[in-house]
């Protein structure tokens, strides 16, 4: 800028000083003035030269170098890409062997679930090979209004439970172990999920008894059957266990038909009772304050363990509701110090399932009870006096044999004292025979309780080292059906033939109608004696004494009528059974008392059926389901108690000894006759149970009876192996 400034001031001051001088001297001036002009002017387009070939220069180095530095980037993007390739691919080995590895990994997995079910089936299978009683423990959360600060509980896990107990040397923890712990969180869903394939074994012919124990107050009967106020959430075990084994037999019933029963009883005071009676009688006794009480016998090889009590055909879940309500309605309830709802007894819902396979005809039977045991108590904590007093002190009796019976199973003892009590003999066959059956142990979270949680986690766990051997399934091929049929068409023919003879004896000896009709109540009561066996024959007296009332006890809206469909397919009942013994019952009818018929027989006054006899049919039905859940008949009752604990080779000997017997008999029908005092009496249920004057028969003879007769087939078929 100086450079340009400079010519300027000085062409100014050249034109000032040049005007001042001459015009020679003035064009020389020019002249040079133009010269040194134009050399700057060249100076100048030389120095944009310069400027503009070094600016040239600067731009090539600078493009050189980009060159070089995108040669650079280049080269860098290749070996990035040639790495991210190499990358990529051994990304992708080793995702693909990832990959791979959880393969193998989620297989060995579901081989680990597979194992550990497998497992669990082996466990469950040793333990039915073993028979161990299967233990439960639920522990009943705080009531409202309890306060839940200190807890006996000290440790929960799916197995143990720990009890927090204070001793001299402080607090401890003692450990009890079960097969399974529920919580006070455990709803009614979990306990019922866990159980349910014992449940559900009833269809597949075998025996289940599932019993709830613990003190007073500790949710028994919330477990068995629910809170008072029944909802479908908070609904039982009961309940629950009849809806599944619906749900099972309609999924099942192109392969199998069930039929499905129950029956209600409960134990108060030593007595047995049934749940689901309602007659007229029923509300007399009631009334009087004296209730029928039934027997008990184990000895029964059809699995009714009280025949006398009403057996109800449930085809679901409404009708078990309305049995349920009936029988809870029944049921024994007092309020104590302890449980404003106590149950003063044991009640004992048993189901009784048959099944037939519908393709090879084999029938199976299964039978359930469940059990909900009134609880032990201190009378001094439910200050419980009179009534109450007594019930607790029969409640306490029964347990303590129930602990008895216990300690000796576990010890294996050769005697076990199972007619101590009502109770144990009642869950004889689910105690020593071969049921599967759990325990659900019951315990109350308060410290005022921990004496009573402590024994009773102690007899539960006594109770899970008793071992009852392998669970066995009742089922009866139709090999066996058709020859027990045979056998049951044979004696029925038999009994026709004595029941005509005896008949012909009597209207042939003077007065012998008379006689007997003077002597039926005697003939009633010695029945007992004379009958050493249970009758061979037609069993008339198992007709009317055995079979529950019927139509059984209706549910609201419910009828039972002959042709029912619902229960039982003829099929099932030996047709040719029912139908002698319509006969046979009609004959024997009338050998017993009342009138004269027109051919000269006896007959029953009309005011004896009105008082004990609703109607005929209902002693056909009474037969028809007896038979049902007796698998044909009684008079197939012999053979089973000796198969019961045989062989088939038994049960075939059994079957050429009375072919062989009915061969003889038939010729010397006579003699038979004479070795083998046959009396039957005829007595319907409900004049059994009005305690008159069948009492004295039910008082043991009977039971004794059928013990011996049990006894004895055994023997028999002891002898023969
Ligand atoms: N798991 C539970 N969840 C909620 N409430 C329960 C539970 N178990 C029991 N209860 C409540 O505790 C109270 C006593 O229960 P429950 O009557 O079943 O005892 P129990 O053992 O049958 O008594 P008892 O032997 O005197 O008949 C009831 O009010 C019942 O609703």
């Amino acid at each position: 800028m100086k450079a340009k400034a400079a010519p300027s001031e000085s062409t100014s001051s050249l034109n000032s000083r040049s005007f001042h001088k001459p015009v020679g001297a003035r064009e020389r001036e020019e002249k040079s003035f133009k010269a040194i002009k134009k050399d700057e002017t060249n100076k100048k387009s030389q120095i944009l030269d310069e400027e503009m070939k070094n600016r040239q220069c600067k731009q090539l180095t600078i493009f050189n170098q980009q060159q070089e530095d995108i040669e650079g980037l280049r080269q860098t993007l290749y070996t990035t890409k040639a790495g991210m390739k190499f990358m990529q691919k051994k990304f992708q080995e080793e995702f693909s062997s990832l990959g791979m590895h959880i393969h193998g990994l989620a297989h060995a997995a579901s081989g680990y679930h597979r194992v550990l079910e497998e497992n669990r089936k082996l466990y469950n299978q040793v333990q039915d090979l073993k028979g161990s009683i299967r233990v439960y423990c639920r522990v009943r959360p705080f009531l409202p209004g309890q306060s839940s600060f200190s807890s006996t509980i000290g440790s929960m896990q799916d197995d143990s439970i720990g009890i927090n107990t204070a001793s001299r040397h402080g607090k401890s923890l003692k450990s009890f172990s079960f097969n399974k712990v529920f919580g006070p969180s455990a709803t009614q869903e979990e306990v019922f999920s866990d159980m349910q394939p014992l449940v559900r074994s009833v269809l597949d012919g075998y025996n289940v008894c599932i019993f709830a124990y613990g003190q007073t107050g500790s949710g028994k009967t919330f477990t068995m059957s629910g809170p008072r106020d029944i909802t479908e959430k908070s609904q039982g075990v009961n309940y629950r266990a009849l809806g599944d084994l619906f749900l099972l037999a309609e999924q099942r019933k192109d392969t199998f038909r069930y039929d499905i029963a129950v029956q209600m009883i409960e134990i108060y005071n030593e007595q047995v009772r049934d749940l689901l009676r309602v007659h007229f009688i029923c509300f007399i006794f009631v009334f009087l304050n004296v209730f029928d009480t039934l027997e008990i016998r184990n000895s029964s090889q059809k699995g009714l363990s009280v025949p006398d009590a009403s057996l109800v055909p449930v085809s679901s879940t409404y009708d078990v509701i309305d049995l349920m309500k009936l029988g809870h309605k029944n049921r024994a309830v007092g309020s104590t110090a302890l449980n404003d709802r106590s149950s003063r007894s044991h009640s004992c819902l048993t189901v009784h399932v048959q099944g037939r396979d519908l393709t090879s005809g084999a029938v199976l039977r299964g039978c359930m009870h469940l059990v909900d045991l009134a609880g032990s108590e201190r009378v001094d904590k439910s200050e419980v006096t009179g009534d109450r007093l007594k019930e607790a002190q029969h409640i306490n009796k029964s347990l303590s044999a129930l602990g008895d019976v216990i300690a000796s199973l576990a010890h294996k003892n050769p005697h076990v004292p199972y007619r101590n009590s009502k109770l144990t003999q009642l869950l004889q066959d689910s105690l020593g025979g071969q049921a599967k059956t759990l325990m659900f142990v019951h315990i109350s979270p308060e410290v005022d309780a921990v004496g009573e949680t402590i024994s009773t986690l102690k007899f539960a766990e006594r109770v899970a080292t008793v071992e009852l051997g392998a669970a066995r399934v009742n089922n009866d091929t139709s090999d066996v059906k058709e020859l027990k049929e045979q056998i049951a068409t044979l004696k029925a023919a038999l009994a026709r033939k004595e029941a005509g003879s005896q008949q012909n004896n009597i209207l042939t000896t003077p007065g012998g109608s008379e006689k007997h009709k003077a002597r039926t109540s005697e003939v009633e009561i010695h029945n007992s004696s004379i009958m050493t066996k249970k009758s061979e024959s037609c069993e008339v007296e198992e007709i009317t004494v055995n079979s529950p009332p019927w139509p059984p006890v209706a549910s609201p809206g419910q009828t039972y009528r002959e042709e029912d469909p619902s229960f039982g397919s003829s099929e099932w009942v030996d047709k040719v059974m029912v139908n002698n013994r319509q006969d046979e019952m009609r004959r024997v009818e009338s050998l017993w008392g009342g009138g004269m018929t027109d051919n000269g027989i006896s007959v029953l006054p009309e005011d004896f059926y009105r008082r004990d006899v609703s109607s005929d049919s209902s002693r056909i039905f009474s037969e028809h389901s007896y038979n049902i859940f007796m698998g044909n008949n009684n008079s197939a009752d012999d053979l089973d108690a000796a198969t019961s604990e045989s062989s088939e080779p038994d049960l075939l000997w059994q079957y050429n000894q009375t072919a062989s017997k009915m061969s003889s008999t038939t010729s010397t029908i006579e003699s038979t006759k004479a070795k083998k005092p046959v009396s039957r009496p005829i007595r319907s249920p409900q004049l059994r149970n009005s305690n008159t004057v069948t009492r004295p028969l039910v008082n043991g003879s009977r039971g004794t009876k059928q013990v011996g007769l049990a006894a004895d087939m055994k023997r028999k078929a002891s002898v023969r192996r």
